[in-house]
């Protein structure tokens, strides 16, 4: 039976299309669906084996990247939302969809009284869009990395992506407990395009079923999104589906 994936929408997030594109290629079945359908009970999260919080500028960014969206995904959906991640399914937040989980407190998570990571301002004050590499962190426990062994290249554009963590305790205690999913392939500016520490491009929670990234995936499926594409040998796809393909085989396993 096909899978269906869930792509989030709510007002300024301007991705879906490209994830929706990136779960159809990894073998799901993407449903673009508005925020408040969920809230008003007429579409159930727990009907979908995959959700995607895509990227964007959700209410416009205001009070911080991502913010309004946390609040009001914890505030109408938070039960829902926990369950889902309790289930163990899939959850990825692309961009803008990993400042609503970090912001909602469900990156790294478990939800805490007093959030202790959160994403700020990129240390050059600019927004930077452009292409990075990362590598997947062998020891992290993300399901959605597993099995790529060598660095991937997706693109970036953001404002909000720098890592901010209360003390070096905290950074210690996510490397420590395999919450580090992905890091940029260069400690220094532009290969790491924020400033994060320990080149932290990604994160994911103590299950591995809950991943969120500041570089967008969804936008390297393809072999011709790639800027090099006709000065390299050919591609196959971009590096970004393994990662949704990924999640698509986990869903399956469930
Ligand atoms: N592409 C995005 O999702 C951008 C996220 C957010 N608006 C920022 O600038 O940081």
């Amino acid at each position: 039976m096909e899978l269906k994936a869930l792509i989030l929408r709510a007002p300024g997030i301007n991705r879906d299309t490209d994830a929706a594109l990136a779960c159809e290629l990894a073998g799901a079945r993407p449903e673009r669906i508005h925020v408040n359908r969920l809230a008003e009970g007429s579409i159930r999260l727990a009907d979908y084996a995959l959700l995607v919080i895509p990227g964007g500028f959700s209410y416009g960014d205001h009070l911080g990247a991502g913010h309004l969206l946390a609040v009001d995904l914890i505030h109408r959906l938070g039960e829902e939302l926990e369950r889902f991640v309790a289930d163990g399914r899939p959850v990825i937040g692309i961009c803008n969809g990993f400042q609503v989980l970090v912001k909602a407190g469900l990156l790294p998570g478990p939800p805490r009284q007093s959030p202790q990571v959160t994403l700020t301002t990129n240390e050059s004050g600019q927004f930077e869009c452009r292409w990075v590499h990362l590598e997947p962190v062998p020891t992290s426990r993300c399901l959605f990395t597993r099995g790529i062994e060598q660095p991937i290249e997706v693109p970036v554009a953001h404002g909000e992506g720098r890592i901010a963590v209360r003390d070096e305790a905290t950074l210690a205690e996510l490397e420590a407990n395999g919450l580090v999913a992905l890091r940029y392939l260069g400690e220094e500016y532009p290969a790491n395009p924020n400033g994060s520490p320990h080149r932290i491009a990604g994160l994911c929670n103590a299950q591995g079923n809950v991943l969120g990234l500041m570089p967008h995936p969804e936008n390297a499926v393809l072999p011709h999104q790639h800027p090099r594409w006709t000065r390299e040998p050919v591609r196959r796809e971009g590096d970004g589906l393994q990662i949704f393909r990924n999640a698509v085989r986990y869903a399956a396993s469930l």
